[in-house]
C-alpha cells in the first residue's frame, strides 16, 4: 500500500506559480509575469467565492479549493467567500434563467458551505484561512449607493460582451436585469476584500472569467490599483463532459450525499487518458511520483496503478485516511479477496448500493428466488444449475443447499451480496421490507 502524500509544495518548484502551470491549473490570467513575481514573493491576500446553489461542494470546487491550498502553502493568505448575496440573485448560465432559492434554504447552504471550505484549508500559522459572506457588505448597502458608488464604474456595452450575458442575449428568453447585475454584485465583492483585506487576486473557473476581471477593472476605475485574476480550466471527463457530473448528477463533497466508498470507486474508475492530468489537479503528490504514475499507466496499464493512487489520495485528502481505508476494504471485499464481514454498516450499506444489479428482500427470502430477482440468473433452472456447480455464494460463502436462505446469512442484519461465479455481483437490502412489516 503506498502512502499518504503530505499536503505540501513540490520541492521541484521554488515558485508555487510554476507547480501551477506544471499541474495545469493556470488556463487564463491578467498577467502571467506579474503573477509568477507576485506569487514567487512576500504574502498576498487571495480570494475565491462560491455560491450556495446546493447543500453541498462538489468536485469542479474542489479543483479550486486544491489550488487555494497550494497557494496557502507558498504562504498566501485565503480569504474563502460564500456567496450569501450572490446566491440570492444566481450567476448567469449560458443557456436558461435559474430558479430563485428561497432564502432560507440558501441561508442554510451558506453555513453548510462554509464549514465544507474550512475543512479543505488551514486556520493554523500566519495565513489562516478567513471565511467571508457577501451578505455582510451588499445587505446594508442602499439601492442608491450601489448605483452611484459601484454602477457607475460599470459600462454596459462592456457588461454585455461577457460570454453567458452574449449567449443569454441571443437566446429567446433573454436575460433578467437581475442576472444582467451579477457580475457587478463579484466585482463590488472583490474591491471591497481588497478595502478590507488588501486582496489583491481573485481566482475562480474559467467561466467566471468575466466576472473576475469586472473585479479587477472595478479595483483600477475606482482604487488605481492593478489587482489580478486567475482563471484555472475547467475539469473535464475523457468525453470532454464537465467532471463529475453525469445526467444532472454531481460527484458531492458532503460524504451523506457522495459516499466515501462511491467517491473512492469514482477515481478508481478514470480513464488512463485523463488520469494523470487529474493527479496533478487533485492529489499533493510531488511531479517525480507523478511521472512514475504516467509511466506505468504507459507500460502497464491493466494494473491501474495511478487509478488506485489517486483514488487514495483523493479520497482521503476529502473524507480523511480512516474513511478510505473502510472504502479500500469495502473495494476488496467486493472485488477480490478482502472480508465482507469486517466493514462497518455505513460502508458495506454504501458498496451493496453501489452495485448495478440490485433486489429488496425480507430477511428469510429464498437465495434461489433472489438470484432471478436481481438477474444473476435467467430463470429458476438456471439459479439451480448454478447453485449445483458451486457457482453461487452469499456474503462471499458458497450455497450449496438450493433451498437456502437469506436467515442467518444477512450482515449488519440487512445486507447481502450475491455473487455468481467470480465477478457478477448483486446486492441485496432486506431491511427495507423489515421495517415496513
Ligand atoms: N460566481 C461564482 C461564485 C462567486 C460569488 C461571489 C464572488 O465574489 C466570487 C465568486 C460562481 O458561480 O461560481
Amino acid at each position: 500500500m503506498t502512502e499518504l502524500a503530505p499536503i505540501q509544495l513540490d520541492p521541484a518548484f521554488p515558485n508555487v506559480w510554476d507547480e501551477l502551470q506544471y499541474r495545469g491549473s493556470v488556463h487564463v490570467s491578467t498577467d502571467p509575469e506579474a503573477l509568477r513575481f507576485l506569487l514567487g514573493g512576500a504574502p498576498i491576500t487571495f480570494y475565491c467565492g462560491f455560491d450556495p446553489t446546493a447543500p453541498s461542494l462538489h468536485l469542479g470546487n474542489l479543483a479550486q479549493l486544491i489550488i487555494m491550498r497550494r497557494l496557502q502553502l507558498a504562504g498566501h493568505r485565503p480569504l474563502a467567500l460564500v456567496g450569501g448575496s450572490t446566491g440570492l440573485i444566481g450567476d448567469p448560465k449560458p443557456t436558461a434563467e435559474r430558479q430563485l432559492n428561497d432564502r432560507e434554504t440558501v441561508a442554510e447552504w451558506v453555513t453548510y458551505l462554509g464549514e465544507q471550505m474550512l475543512r479543505f484549508l488551514s486556520a493554523e500559522g500566519d495565513n489562516p484561512v478567513e471565511l467571508v459572506n457577501n451578505l455582510d457588505w451588499t445587505a446594508p448597502m442602499s439601492t442608491v449607493d450601489f448605483l452611484r458608488e459601484i454602477g457607475k464604474h460599470f459600462r454596459v456595452g462592456t457588461m454585455l460582451r461577457k460570454d453567458a450575458v452574449a449567449s443569454r442575449m441571443e437566446s429567446e428568453e433573454g436575460i433578467s436585469y437581475a442576472e444582467f447585475s451579477y457580475q457587478v454584485l463579484q466585482g463590488l465583492d472583490f474591491r471591497e476584500l481588497f478595502l478590507r483585506y488588501g486582496c489583491i487576486m481573485q481566482l475562480g473557473g474559467s467561466d467566471q472569467w468575466g466576472n473576475l476581471t469586472a473585479g479587477t477593472e472595478l479595483i483600477r476605475k475606482a482604487e488605481g490599483v492593478h489587482a489580478h485574476a486567475l482563471g484555472s480550466p475547467l475539469v473535464t471527463d475523457a468525453d470532454g463532459k464537465k467532471f463529475g457530473k453525469s445526467e444532472g448528477n454531481a460527484v458531492w463533497l458532503d460524504p451523506q450525499l457522495t459516499t466515501p466508498y462511491a467517491m473512492y470507486q469514482f477515481w478508481l474508475n478514470q480513464d488512463d487518458a485523463i488520469v494523470v492530468q487529474l493527479l496533478k489537479t487533485f492529489t499533493f503528490l510531488p511531479s517525480s511520483r507523478i511521472e512514475e504514475l504516467a509511466q506505468a499507466t504507459a507500460d502497464a496499464p491493466f494494473r491501474r496503478e495511478a487509478q488506485k493512487e489517486l483514488a487514495l489520495q483523493a479520497t482521503s485528502f476529502i473524507h480523511g485516511e480512516p474513511a478510505t481505508q473502510q472504502a479500500i476494504a469495502a473495494s476488496h471485499a467486493l472485488f477480490g479477496a478482502g472480508d465482507l464481514q469486517a466493514l462497518g454498516e455505513d460502508t458495506l450499506a454504501a458498496a451493496v448500493a453501489s452495485l448495478d444489479k440490485q433486489a429488496t428482500a425480507t430477511p428469510d427470502a429464498p437465495v434461489l428466488q433472489l438470484l432471478q430477482e436481481t438477474g444473476l440468473v435467467d430463470s429458476l433452472s438456471d439459479a439451480r444449475r448454478a447453485i449445483a456447480q458451486g457457482g453461487v455464494s452469499v456474503n462471499n460463502q458458497r450455497i450449496d443447499d438450493p433451498a437456502a436462505t437469506l436467515e442467518g446469512r444477512l450482515l449488519h442484519g440487512r445486507y447481502a451480496v450475491l455473487r455468481r461465479g467470480k465477478k457478477t455481483l448483486a446486492g441485496v437490502d432486506a431491511g427495507l421490507d423489515a421495517a415496513r412489516a
